[in-house]
């Protein structure tokens, strides 16, 4: 079966007028189906790729090669707050898009979600950074795309929800679903063994990709540096 998602030989070019720069640089990705973790350092290129994938690559970004996407695509951003309209509460707005989408419901994308139920009637920035993600992660849930595309799913989170949140993506991927998750906790990658894949990046390339067995064999600083 073909991937979910594809790119190759991406190279995207950002030239603000003031600023230009190639920030992705011939970037070749195979996402399959289960769970593929794309780390990197800070800046290097990830949330390029997760708007390459899910079309929202900003109007400075200039595209050349090749995105291949397969099905439907769900995206959770960095910052969860933007997922959502500001001035409703995030209930209001995961009951409208379940009436949109009719796949699980309300509360079975919560509990996936690792959101709590007592903070639907709240509204956006009235929620914690790590709650906003999580609700982020419940609005994605609800119309079970076949490529599920996460920006720092666990970054605002202490490490025992951190886990759980993990947990699910772990069990969405389960489902037959490709999920490509952006991260820097490779630790925690580590340690529960998640991650089918790991691609590795850094400025602008995709310098390493494989099984995490495959990727801890290989003596290099860079990618040692992500496990400590
Ligand atoms: N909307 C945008 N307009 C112009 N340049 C951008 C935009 N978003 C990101 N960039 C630039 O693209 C480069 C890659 O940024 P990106 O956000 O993909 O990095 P990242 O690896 O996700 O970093 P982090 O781990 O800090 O989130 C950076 O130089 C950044 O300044």
């Amino acid at each position: 079966m073909s991937p979910a998602a594809e790119l190759r030989e991406l190279t995207v070019l950002v030239d603000t007028g003031r600023w230009r720069e190639t920030v992705l640089d011939s970037v070749c990705l195979v996402v399959p189906a289960g769970l593929t973790a794309l780390l990197g350092e800070s800046g290097c290129g990830k949330s390029m790729v997760a708007a390459a994938l899910t079309g929202s690559l900003p109007s400075v970004a200039h595209r050349t090669g090749e995105v291949r996407v397969r099905g439907s695509v769900g995206f959770v951003p960095q910052s969860g707050v933007t997922a959502f309209a500001a001035e409703r509460t995030v209930g209001s707005q995961l009951d409208e898009r379940q009436q949109l989408y009719r796949g699980r419901s309300v509360e079975d994308a919560c509990k996936a979600a690792v959101y709590p139920a007592e903070t639907l009637d709240l509204y956006p920035h009235q929620h914690s950074s790590g709650q906003i993600q999580r609700a982020a992660l419940a609005a994605a849930l609800l119309s079970e795309p076949d490529l599920l595309v996460v920006d720092e799913p666990s970054a605002s989170l202490d490490r025992g929800t951190a886990y759980e949140v993990w947990a699910s993506l772990r069990a969405y991927a389960d489902t037959g679903t490709a999920v490509l998750a952006i991260t820097h906790d490779g630790t925690l990658l580590a340690e529960t063994g998640y991650a089918d894949a790991m691609v590795f990046m850094r400025d602008g390339r995709t310098v390493a990709a494989g099984s995490l067995a495959e990727i801890q064999t290989r003596a290099n600083p860079y990618l040692e540096g992500f496990f400590q």
